[in-house]
């Protein structure tokens, strides 16, 4: 097999990332966008020892599951792998991936349960944050094509609230008349990096943030004065990233006019949020998810409750009426402030929020004594440490509450309770991400008669 050599591969599985699966002389070929059940003419991009990497020249034999998009396809494989799939069977695809990954654990007798639909299937995403770059000249918006900075000039985001996706460009085209120049990451040098919209579904509030190399440039005051008219934006941050690197957001926020906070809303709970606080991004799917893990916490009034990675304090502050008291636990200042502001905004007095690693935490509060009933996680997508597992347990809660999105690191997890006596016998995935391989999900583990023994 060699590079630009075309072949017919019948397709048979999905990977991870949603890439079709062929096998040919001995060699596995990932194919972009081919989905299982179709034979497809493909053209080889890149070969390894063992595996390769192709695109589809013409599809011979088309999967009913295939539906029609019109994005290119550069475009769907950065941004919406998933959209050439029919939406159930992107549920489908999910709940397979936990399925299998249970599997390779030896973990069969667990139930998996459908995946719950995300009431949007497009538009749902309530922020964009996107790079800006120069392209031929032009200051543009849009997406680094896969492994690559290349920017693919985009202003259509699909999963995106359209909403945003009108401010984006307004905003572009802003930056455009005043000829603020782009950020140029190879000389580091240039001015707008990144451009971010928040969008709140429920009061329609949009923040604009700018990403900047420097904390302050010559066109800024047109650019803000323009960017304050346009329908719906409530304020403008300059964030300040000096640095060449690849992480976007920097540590200083600069609050250029309006509020530095939205207002949304989850269920009967207000929220504010600043620019550096995790939300969940699919508004209308959130409380669905919020509902399914609180229902499988069985929550009691003398409950003692942990929310560790709580954000803004969107779960704990959903609970705290309900239970007897609610410790939460971050590591990103600005949401500490936002959880300790969201509590008293809407009343609530028993919850509290500790800033710090929940893995540094969580043994301190183990050494100290400290005894919870239930132990809400919902961590990033490494998952959890064996130092905040082991402190968690400590702690001898009846139940672990695990909200996932990244069924892999979670199974993982998972095991490591087992180990300490706790067991679960369902995982729920919940559709998050539509168009994308994301899978979200959440898993009760139950302590067994023995393990607070084991426990202490
Ligand atoms: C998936 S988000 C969940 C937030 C919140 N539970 C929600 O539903 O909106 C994970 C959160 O963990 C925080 N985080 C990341 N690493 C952490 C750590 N080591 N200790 C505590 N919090 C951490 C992130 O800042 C983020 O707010």
């Amino acid at each position: 097999m060699e590079k630009n050599q075309i072949i017919d591969l019948e397709i048979t599985d999905l990977s991870y990332e949603a890439m079709g699966v062929a096998h040919y002389n001995g060699m596995t070929v990932f194919v972009t966008n081919a989905l299982p059940g179709e034979v497809v003419s493909a053209k080889i991009l890149k070969v390894k020892k063992n595996f390769a990497f192709a695109k589809i020249e013409k599809i011979k034999k088309e999967s009913p599951d295939r539906v029609k998009v019109k994005l290119n396809q550069g475009v769907q494989s950065g941004l919406a792998s998933l959209a050439h799939i029919k939406y159930d069977k992107q549920l489908d695809f999910k709940r397979n991936q936990v399925v299998n990954l249970l599997k390779k654990a030896h973990l069969e007798n667990i139930e998996v349960g459908e995946t719950l639909a995300s009431p949007e299937e497009v538009g749902y995403r309530n922020k964009a944050q996107v790079p800006v770059r120069e392209v031929n000249g032009q200051l543009e918006i849009g997406f680094f094509r896969r492994h690559s900075h290349d920017l693919m000039p985009l202003t259509h985001f699909f999963t995106t609230d359209p909403e945003i996706d009108r401010v984006l460009v307004a905003v572009r085209d802003i930056l455009r008349k005043y000829k603020v120049p782009a950020y140029d990451e190879i000389n580091n040098n240039g001015e707008v990096r990144y451009l971010e919209v928040r969008r709140s579904k429920s009061t329609g509030e949009m923040m604009v943030i700018l990403v900047c190399l420097h904390k302050d440039f010559m066109q800024l005051p047109n650019v803000a004065a323009e960017v304050s008219q346009i329908p719906g934006v409530s304020g403008l941050i300059l964030n300040h990233n000096p640095k060449k690197t690849n992480v976007i957001l920097g540590p200083k926020d600069y609050l250029v006019f309006g509020n530095d906070q939205i207002n949304d809303q989850i269920g009967d709970l207000k929220f504010r949020i600043s620019s550096q606080s995790f939300f969940q991004i699919n508004s209308l799917q959130t409380p669905r998810l919020y509902n399914l893990a609180i229902k499988q916490a069985d929550l009691k009034p003398d409950d003692v409750v942990i929310d560790a990675y709580s954000g803004i304090g969107t779960i704990g502050l959903s609970v705290a009426k309900h239970v007897k008291a609610v410790r939460g636990i971050e590591v990103v200042r600005d949401a500490i402030k936002d959880a300790k502001d969201n509590a008293k905004l809407n009343d609530i007095t028993n919850a509290k929020y500790y800033l710090g690693k929940a893995e540094e935490i969580m043994p301190r509060w183990a050494k100290s004594g400290l005894k919870t009933d239930v132990v809400f996680v919902d961590p990033p997508r490494k998952g959890l440490t064996p130092e905040f597992i082991n402190a968690a347990v400590k702690t001898g809660p009846k139940k672990i509450v695990y909200i996932s999105c990244n069924p892999a690191t979670l199974v993982r997890d998972l095991q490591l309770f087992q180990e300490k006596s706790y067991e679960f016998n369902r995982i729920d995935p919940v559709d998050m991400f539509p168009q994308t391989p994301h899978v979200e999900s959440v898993t009760v583990l139950k302590r067994t008669k023995n393990s607070r023994q084991t426990a202490l």
